[in-house]
């Protein structure tokens, strides 16, 4: 195509949203009218679906549940007055609680001031919150947030140390919807402890944002936690960044919720319009389509040209994968279903991957994220007329060149600053293009059954550990690995049990094992 012709393509596709800045290229990606017309009955029955999931029809048949992200930002299109009154309460909630610890109405026992946050939490009751801690927490918070997203000891004990004396004035949030994951339950579990050994009764530092009646609800209300805040059933982990789940720790840190709000508002707006051409998240589904055959076959690669956008990639990932990454659609026929989602920032990665990207595998498509405002205020030069922001936008424009040159395709969405609107926006864009995108594809997007098989299997290595446990404390000889898995009874286990065992060696838990380590077969066991 000429540069004439990819021009004209460029203002023919070119969607832009007038009340938030917000433009949308998808005019470097090849797809043809053809192609277009062929997937206009499936856009037709998309936004159908769309509107239906919006009126509060069980758009998650697994889990027998409504789909009510897009409430969050709009109650008066919840589905009962109910629900509307619940969503505008718990905002209420949200907002003059973080003003009672903005204020010091709300303080530690013996000091006037929380000072930080730890907030613990996992999949979407973390990376929405991490994702907008980056992208919009001021330079000096009124509280500076801190996150444990796993269960890793080390992980721990960094942010705990990093805390140190300041646990006094250290606020936390426990999120989880389902109250009963485990890895946010050690974290709570190994916090509370650092507060006891410092003598602070950790019932008035705690929050708990999870579902009512949940086990992390129960514990905060039987402790009686210094506040709980609801998550609602029919809002899904990854979608929960306008629920209690992003809005508390967002308002603690001073940052403008109702914007955010009223950005995703307009947003889901503008991705309502049930015209392909007219709606942003529709233009996005269609892309994604065309470039992996609408069956994944080609990666998303994120690249946000701005610092403070790292974390979106990560976010997407979730929101992308969790949602469309499906081994069955919704007839229940095989399709292993998803998109790949990696990415960090630009121009960054240009001195990492992007050599790939260019000139390897064409197994991708990029998306890359401008932000036309480069800095506040005025830029020094770097050269003579040049600033450090012109580079950026060059590196960007020019990586998008590069690729398009050698047969690789880009979508480029361009804002105009990084602030709540546009970060609310963004988020309601993606969740959006998700939903299209999976109608298109004919998959849930809102369960999640193969996480939960992990979950199973992690659970099910636990009590093989305890049972091996139980089985070494019996026995008065060192026991071979297969020794030992057939009196445990579980001959078949016998590779896991020698990786607990090594495990639990390592860590000085009172297993001995003896022989040599390189041969895992000659190895005996028995508790020292
Ligand atoms: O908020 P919860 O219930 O602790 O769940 C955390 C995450 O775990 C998952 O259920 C599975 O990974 C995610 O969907 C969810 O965001």
């Amino acid at each position: 195509m000429t540069s004439r012709a990819l021009w004209q393509r460029y203002q023919d596709w070119l969607y832009f949203h007038p009340g938030l800045g917000l433009y949308l290229d998808i005019s470097r990606m090849r797809f043809d009218d053809a192609f277009v017309a062929s997937l206009q009955p499936k856009f037709d029955k998309a936004f159908t679906d769309m509107v239906k999931l919006e009126k509060g029809a069980i758009a998650n048949p697994d889990e027998n549940r409504m789909v009510g992200h897009y409430w969050l930002r709009n109650p008066d299109l919840a589905p009962t007055p109910e629900l509307t009154q619940e969503i505008v309460q718990t905002l209420e909630q949200i907002e003059a609680f973080a003003d009672q610890v903005h204020t010091g109405a709300i303080h530690p026992p013996k000091e006037s001031r929380f000072t930080d946050i730890i907030s613990i939490g996992i999949g979407g009751s973390a990376l929405g919150p991490q994702f907008v801690a980056e992208a919009l927490s001021p330079d000096l918070p009124p509280l500076q947030i801190h996150f444990i997203d796993n269960s890793d000891p080390t992980g721990i004990d960094r942010v705990l140390a990093q805390l140190g004396n300041k646990l006094a004035t250290t606020l936390v949030l426990v999120i989880s919807k389902s109250g009963g994951t485990p890895e946010p339950r050690n974290g709570m579990i190994e916090v509370k402890q650092a507060y006891t050994a410092q003598n602070l009764d950790f019932a008035k530092y705690a929050v708990a944002i999870t579902g009512p009646g949940s086990n992390l609800d129960q514990v905060a209300k039987s402790e009686n936690w210094l506040a709980r805040f609801s998550m609602y059933d029919w809002v899904g982990g990854r979608t929960s960044e306008m629920s209690a789940v992003g809005l508390v720790p967002a308002a603690l840190q001073g940052i403008d919720i109702r914007a955010m709000l009223d950005g995703a508002k307009e947003m889901d707006d503008a991705t309502r319009v049930p015209n392909l051409k007219n709606n942003p998240a529709a233009l996005l589904a269609l892309a994604w389509y065309f470039s992996g055959n609408g069956k994944g076959e080609k990666d998303m690669v994120v690249l946000p040209y701005k610092d403070s956008l790292l974390l979106f990639s990560r976010y997407l990932q979730q929101l992308v994968m969790e949602s469309l990454g499906k081994e069955k659609d919704l007839d229940g026929k095989t399709v292993y279903q998803g998109i790949a989602v990696y990415g960090n920032k630009g121009s960054t990665d240009q001195h990492a991957y992007v050599q790939q990207l260019r000139e390897g595998v064409p197994n991708f498509f990029a998306t890359l994220i401008e932000v036309l405002e480069d800095r506040q205020g005025k830029s020094p030069e770097v050269d003579p007329g040049v600033t450090s922001g012109d580079y950026l936008c060059g590196f960007l424009l020019g990586t998008r060149q590069a690729l398009y040159e050698n047969n690789r395709d880009s979508i480029t969405v361009s804002i105009p600053q990084v602030n709540a609107r546009t970060v609310g926006a963004l988020i309601a864009l993606y969740e959006r293009a998700v939903g299209l995108y999976a109608s298109l594809v004919n998959v849930n997007a809102y369960h999640q059954p193969g996480v939960e098989a992990g979950k199973k299997a992690a659970a099910v290595i636990l009590d093989l550990q305890k049972r091996v446990l139980e089985v070494l404390k019996t026995q008065k000889k060192a026991l071979s690995m297969t020794e030992l898995a057939d009196i445990v009874g579980a001959a078949e286990e016998v590779e896991a049990i020698y990786k607990i065992l090594r495990h639990l060696h390592t860590n000085n838990r009172g297993v001995v094992l003896t022989g040599d380590l390189a041969k895992p077969g000659s190895l005996t066991v028995s508790l020292g």
